[in-house]
């Protein structure tokens, strides 16, 4: 997260850090739980690692060095990608990963909400980006989570700001006209998070945008009030 502060322990507990083991393991995405055997992510973090093996998912961690041999580790027993998925910049960048344990719920990890399909034209005025992802473009993982708020923006807007892609109502962007504040590299994945009459909602996930917090260049995000058919469908 570009001009993020460090988090609070327990500011997040939805938020999770997918992790990557091959000969090592690493940060790769964020990811937000929905519920208590699924998390909510993005395609692009699937490509080419498909494998649910390889997965571990790690819940109410503030630091990424607290993680180690003995930190709770969940693994993933399913990954669901949309079958509309190619690329982000084209949109349903969007994937599902079932745990393979039920996760206990407590204060530091539990679910945030799904907005309804009829919460589409709700005004979130309350938003924040959150992860442990670059703070400039050329950077590193964090190890403490970041959060910025974001204001959200038109599509009409969003749509002039990138002429060379197609803003689809599938997607909401966020971000200030000169920039500043953004998701970065190692934050997608993660939740756009909006608090709307004191109930969070997850209503974007982190998937692309030009560069990190330029001016005129905000986030794009998957819109998930549009996929809520399709999240039920599949987690039910
Ligand atoms: O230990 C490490 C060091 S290197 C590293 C890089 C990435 C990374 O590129 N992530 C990409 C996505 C990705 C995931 C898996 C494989 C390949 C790529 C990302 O977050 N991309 C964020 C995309 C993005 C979203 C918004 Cl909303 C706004 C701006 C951007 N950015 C534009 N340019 N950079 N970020 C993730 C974890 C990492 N872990």
């Amino acid at each position: 997260v570009v001009g993020g502060t460090d988090s609070v322990r327990g500011e997040w507990p939805w938020q999770v850090t997918l992790q990557v083991k091959l000969s090592t393991q690493r940060h790769l995405c964020g990811g937000s739980i929905i519920s208590n055997q699924w998390i909510l992510t993005a395609a692009h973090c699937i490509e080419n690692l498909e494998n649910p093996n390889i997965w571990r998912i790690y819940a109410g961690i503030l630091k990424l060095s607290e993680i180690n041999e003995d930190t709770p580790v969940f693994k993933v027993q399913e990954i669901i990608v949309h079958p509309q998925y190619v690329i982000a910049e084209t949109g349903y960048d969007i994937a599902l990963m079932k745990l393979d344990k039920p996760m206990n719920f407590t204060d530091l990890q539990h679910p945030i909400c799904l907005p309804s399909k009829e919460e589409t034209n709700t005004i979130y005025t309350h938003c924040w980006v959150i992860g442990w992802g670059y703070t400039k473009e050329q950077d590193q993982v964090q190890d403490i989570l970041q959060k910025a708020s974001v204001p959200l923006i038109s599509n009409e807007e969003c749509q002039t700001r990138y002429q060379q892609d197609r803003i689809t109502d599938k997607m909401i962007c966020a971000g200030d006209r000169k920039g500043g504040k953004d998701a970065c590299k190692g934050d997608s994945g993660g939740p756009l998070s909006c608090k709307h009459e004191e109930i969070w909602y997850v209503v974007g996930i982190t998937s692309w945008g030009e560069g990190c917090a330029r001016p005129e260049q905000p986030g794009v995000y998957t819109k998930v009030a549009e996929y809520a058919d399709w999240i039920l469908e599949k987690t039910m």
